[in-house]
């Protein structure tokens, strides 16, 4: 049986450190770190996400600006909404919740938020420093499982890592990250030949593919780390709903060295590392130093 990492707990710890942190920068300097979350039209999930993380910014002691704006929103106006969160001195932090209604082109939106702002490294500019190995905001989901990963083993030096799913938020930054720690990255995603064998030479995999319990334990190398960042909805017992990853959890603990859970894995890592990421913007902005084990 493998160990199970308990990401509920670590997003727990790495908020009392931001809270930490954020004490001192209200007692030392009269700073309190601010984070904006726009989210346009009323999808349900959405919602649901947006209020936790309103709830967990206050708990930590920053500011949290919510801006709900309807469905039929002009991309206009919420360019306009990004350049006055962008002019704000007490916002440190912008997320635009994704995904943007189909109206409104989605990559013209987060080029518009200030890079410095941008907690979700989702700017381009922050993609290439990621890429080129400079100082970026990382985004909060391959952040917080860089976090677990490098907690757990220390050093991922020369470890082969398979990142399954290449989309720009959670893939292709995962692999970035993983090749800045020197693992041997490879990339899968829906036209791969034969994943089965190119997860079975991994020591470590992270699923990022959005479809439930796909990956089975059999894949698995014996010992392997096993990331699920997968958040699927599936029914359950009657007509109640539950969440699964991408990895059957039961068939895959029997074989990994160490598995995250869904939930209480990778979810919660990413609330904390998006508070972790305000911080450091604030910390950046008002020429303090970085708060330390928080950033990549
Ligand atoms: N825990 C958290 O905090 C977060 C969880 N998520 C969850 O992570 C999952 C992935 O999210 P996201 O990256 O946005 O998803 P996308 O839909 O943007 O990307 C999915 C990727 O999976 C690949 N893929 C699809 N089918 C297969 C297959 N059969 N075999 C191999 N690869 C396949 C796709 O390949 P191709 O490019 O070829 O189409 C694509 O690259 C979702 O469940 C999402 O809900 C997302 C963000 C945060
Ligand atoms: N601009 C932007 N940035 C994001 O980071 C972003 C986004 N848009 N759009 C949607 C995805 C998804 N995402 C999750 C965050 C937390 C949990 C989480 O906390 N999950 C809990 C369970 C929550 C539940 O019960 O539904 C868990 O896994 O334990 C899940 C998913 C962030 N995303
Ligand atoms: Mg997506």
């Amino acid at each position: 049986m493998s160990e199970i990492l308990d990401g509920k707990a670590f997003a727990a710890e790495v908020r009392a450190k931001v809270a930490e942190q954020v004490a001192r920068l209200k007692d030392a300097h009269g700073i309190t770190p601010g984070l904006a979350v726009v989210l346009v039209g009323d999808d349900p999930a959405s919602q649901v996400y947006v209020r936790s993380k309103g709830k967990m910014t206050k708990e930590v002691g920053m500011s949290s600006f919510e801006h709900r704006l309807a469905e039929d929103t002009s991309e206009a106006d919420l360019l306009a909404l990004v350049g006055q969160l962008n002019e704000d001195p007490e916002v440190h932090g912008i997320l635009v919740q994704l995904p943007l209604p189909a109206h409104v082109d989605a990559d013209a939106v987060i080029n518009a938020i200030a890079p410095e702002k941008d907690v979700d490294g989702f700017h381009i500019s922050n993609v290439g420093l990621l890429g080129t190995g400079q100082k970026a905001m990382v985004p909060c989901t391959p952040l917080g499982c860089l976090m677990m990963l490098r907690a757990h083993h220390g050093s991922l030096s020369g470890l082969d890592a398979v990142v399954i799913g290449r989309s720009n938020i959670v893939g292709k930054p995962m692999a970035s990250l993983l090749l800045g720690e020197s693992c041997t990255v490879t990339i899968a995603h829906s036209r791969t030949k034969d994943l089965p064998e190119v997860v079975r030479r991994a020591d470590i995999v992270v699923a990022a593919v959005g479809r439930p319990q796909m990956v089975p334990g059999g894949w698995i190398k014996e010992g392997a780390t096993v990331i699920d960042v997968g958040i699927n909805r599936v029914p359950g017992e009657g007509d109640k709903t539950r969440l699964v990853g991408d990895v059957d959890f039961a068939s895959a603990a029997e074989r990994a060295g160490a598995i995250t859970p869904v939930p209480g894995g990778v979810g919660p890592m990413t609330i904390a590392c998006l508070l972790a990421n305000t911080l450091t913007a604030c910390c950046r902005a008002s020429g303090l130093p970085e708060p330390e084990g928080l950033t990549a």
